[in-house]
């Protein structure tokens, strides 16, 4: 069985939709960026300023080719994941992948005061999360197999439409 992957942009509820859904599908629930931050034994904010964006995508992409590997779980992983063209073919090829989709504006909402992530901390975060959706809109949808709309949905409604969409293969289910 494969793991099931959750992408979208930061502040989608990528972690905290991962939690829910995992304790529904009784499977193990990994956090990318806790796992990293884990085995740097630092924040992902803190190495990113010391390190560049350059060599966090190396660690990133090195961690999700192990962890897709493990077996069943959901994965919850980071905005960035669909960057690196090595990362998009180990999602499609090796996990289920759920892309929670939302618009920048409701993502500033729920974001503005949030200090932890690195791309956000600019002048102008929601000029800056237009930018990473025009980047990135088009990687998720590539490498999803299912999309659900989670910018102004309540956690356990999101929950329930992916399992929804997703069918009886869950994995888990
Ligand atoms: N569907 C939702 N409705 C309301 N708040 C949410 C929802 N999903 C996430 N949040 C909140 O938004 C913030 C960012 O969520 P998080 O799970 O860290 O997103 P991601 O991992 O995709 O960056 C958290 O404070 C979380 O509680
Ligand atoms: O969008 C990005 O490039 C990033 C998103 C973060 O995860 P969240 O999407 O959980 O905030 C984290 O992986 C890192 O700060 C880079
Ligand atoms: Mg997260």
């Amino acid at each position: 069985m494969t793991p099931l992957a959750l992408v979208g942009l930061p502040g989608s509820g990528k972690t905290t939709i991962g939690k829910h859904l995992a304790r529904r599908l009784g499977l193990p629930f990994v956090d990318l960026d806790t796992r990293i931050e884990q085995e740097l034994g630092c924040s992902i904010r803190a190495y990113f300023e010391a390190q560049g964006e350059a060599a966090f995508r190396e660690v990133e992409s090195s961690t999700l080719a192990r962890l897709a590997g493990e077996g069943p779980s959901v994965l919850s992983t980071g905005g960035g994941i669909v960057l690196l063209p090595q990362n998009r073919e180990v999602l499609r090829r090796q996990c289920r992948v759920v892309y929670l989709r939302a618009s920048p504006e409701d993502l500033f909402q729920r974001l503005r005061h949030d200090r932890k992530r690195p791309l956000l901390q600019v002048a102008d975060p929601l000029e800056r999360l237009r930018s990473l959706h025009a980047q990135r809109a088009p990687l998720y949808e590539e490498v999803a197999e299912v999309t659900v709309e989670a910018g102004r949905e309540r956690v356990q409604p999101v929950v329930e439409a992916i399992l929804s969409q997703l069918g009886p293969a869950t994995p888990g289910a």
